[in-house]
């Protein structure tokens, strides 16, 4: 097959986060982008990741909403739960946001899109479709596809994943979800409140990655909604059900105690996996493992033309992480600027209600580090949540050596918004002071970082020689 040859400055491998970011800031200095894409433009967060399932979860809320409106005297009784409008609601979502990632605006834009599946057949060139493209710097950003566990009988039962989960136009009479991380949580809570019965099996703890103690208040207010979650569970088996029972679930306890959990529908959400087969990344010269493409700190992979971004460099799988990373990559590639990504700076949030977000070290990650004070907050002392009635929450703030902040973790009522605030404070290394020294309004959940900063300070009122210089202030009138 003959190609027609393309020469452009940037080649960038994958329409998703992490590529579009690269593409629309490269071309908006005029750059020559070529912008290769073999599935839907805005890849998973778009079409089968963040954005349907914040739609989601925005349809759950107001239904837990309708429920909880007693406990203000107001009265509304059980929700009725139209599934297809619910299902109108979430591609509605996908659909108002679409136009912003599409080619016709990537187009406009001024990069040239081809919508073909990309594999590099040398070094420095990649072949796409009819297209053979010779750039001086490729960027891949092909993103993650969901893992699917080695469990028995697996491969013989149907089960939705998250790339068809928000295909479904019904609520699932009893959904089993395997795994705990953030996706099987988000989505247990979502269609818990849309009426399924949900069970989560999770091998370990569910939200490992998060401190113990905001994960608890979390996973509590499922738990108390109705959501069964068993932890510490293998599933041994699994096998297709009779009747209304789509699948069975043989589970195997951490005391060894057998069970089985059946279900209508099963959601698969163990993790993902890098999306790096058929690239042609040996014939790159591009080295990677089963975490994904290898990067340094300055993003380049083991051939130096390529960078990689987003869910195929591995790390913290995030939107926000790949639009940074892209940010980065292209100050390199137009300005030559060094890159230095720290992923301790990445904040992170779980869309569960109450929502939970940590920036920075955890307490035990700070205190394997050396020592720290961890400074906490409970929701209770927050004028606004006793007047919202949210008081299930609690703020913690890690503070190190000089007042430096090293962490923040929020778990209560608009956590995703207060999150950004000590992401600010991290990413600028603010100390303590600026966080005491700034006016709040009163009466907001933000309010809690100046509080915090507050009790960092409130030892030195009881210190001796602070007492002692008070005295002698005093005296001289
Ligand atoms: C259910 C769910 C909910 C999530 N919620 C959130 C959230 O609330 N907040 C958050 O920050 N993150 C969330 N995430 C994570 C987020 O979706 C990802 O971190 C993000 O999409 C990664 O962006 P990316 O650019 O690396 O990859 P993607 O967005 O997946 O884009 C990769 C693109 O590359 C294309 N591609 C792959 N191979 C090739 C090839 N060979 N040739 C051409 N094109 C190719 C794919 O078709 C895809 O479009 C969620 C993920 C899931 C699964
Ligand atoms: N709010 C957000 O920002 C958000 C939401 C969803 C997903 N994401 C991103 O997507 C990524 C993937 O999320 P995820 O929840 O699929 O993955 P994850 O890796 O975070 O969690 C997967 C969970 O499945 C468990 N597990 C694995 N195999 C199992 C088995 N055989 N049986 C029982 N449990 C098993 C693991 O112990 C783990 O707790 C996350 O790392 C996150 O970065 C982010």
């Amino acid at each position: 097959m003959s190609r027609t040859e393309l020469a452009p400055d940037i080649c960038v491998i994958g329409g998703g986060s992490g590529g579009l970011t690269v593409a629309a800031a490269a071309a908006s200095f005029g750059v020559d982008v070529v912008l290769v894409e073999e599935g839907a433009m805005g890849g998973d967060c778009l079409n089968t990741g963040c954005v349907p399932s914040k739609a989601l979860i925005a349809a759950a809320r107001h239904a837990a909403d309708a429920r909880a409106a007693s406990r203000f005297g107001v009265f509304v009784g059980e929700p009725a739960i139209d599934a297809a409008a619910v299902h109108a609601h979430v591609k509605g979502a996908i659909a108002a946001i679409a136009p912003h990632d599409s080619v016709g605006r990537f187009e406009s834009l001024g990069v040239k899109v081809i919508q073909a599946r990309a594999r590099f057949v040398d070094a420095r060139t990649v072949e796409a479709g009819e297209f053979r493209i010779r750039a001086r710097r490729f960027v891949l950003a092909t993103g993650s596809a969901p893992a699917i566990p080695p469990i028995p009988g697996l491969v013989s039962v149907s089960f939705l994943t998250n790339e068809s989960l928000f295909d479904l136009d019904e609520i699932p009479r009893r959904l089993a979800i395997i795994g705990g991380g953030p996706v099987g949580i988000e989505m247990a809570q979502a269609f818990r409140r849309l009426g399924a019965e949900v069970v989560v099996v999770e091998r370990g703890q569910a939200l490992a990655k998060e401190d113990p103690e905001l994960a608890a208040i979390a996973l509590g207010a499922l738990r108390r909604e109705g959501v069964d979650l068993r932890e510490g569970a293998d599933v041994v088996r699994v096998a297709a059900g009779v009747g209304q029972h789509a699948v069975d679930l043989f589970l195997r306890s951490a005391d060894g105690s057998e069970t089985v959990v059946s279900a209508s529908h099963l959601l698969i959400a163990t993790g993902r996996t890098p999306r790096t087969a058929g690239l042609g990344l040996e014939a790159a010269g591009i080295d990677h493992g089963p975490g994904g493409v290898m990067v340094g700190s300055d993003l380049r992979t083991t051939n130096r033309r390529v960078y990689a971004v987003g869910d195929v460099a591995g790390g913290l799988q995030f939107t926000h992480v790949a639009g940074h990373q892209a940010g980065l990559v292209v100050r390199a590639l137009l300005f030559r600027l060094p890159i230095r990504y720290r992923p301790e700076m990445m904040p992170r949030v779980t869309y569960t209600d109450p929502p939970l977000g940590q920036v920075g070290l955890t307490q035990a990650e700070a205190a394997r580090n050396g020592r720290c004070e961890a400074l906490r907050l409970p929701y209770a002392a927050l004028d606004r949540a006793q007047a919202e009635d949210a008081t299930d929450g609690l703020v913690k703030l890690i503070v190190g050596a000089r007042g430096r902040i090293l962490g923040a973790g929020v778990v209560g009522d608009k956590a995703d918004e207060i999150t950004n605030l000590f992401a600010l404070a991290i990413s600028r290394r603010m100390r303590v002071s600026a966080l005491a020294g700034f006016v709040s309004p009163y009466p907001t959940l933000g309010e809690a970082a100046r509080r915090l900063a507050t009790l960092h300070y409130a030892p030195m009122a009881r210190r001796p020689s602070v007492r002692v210089l008070l005295s002698l202030l005093r005296r001289l009138g």
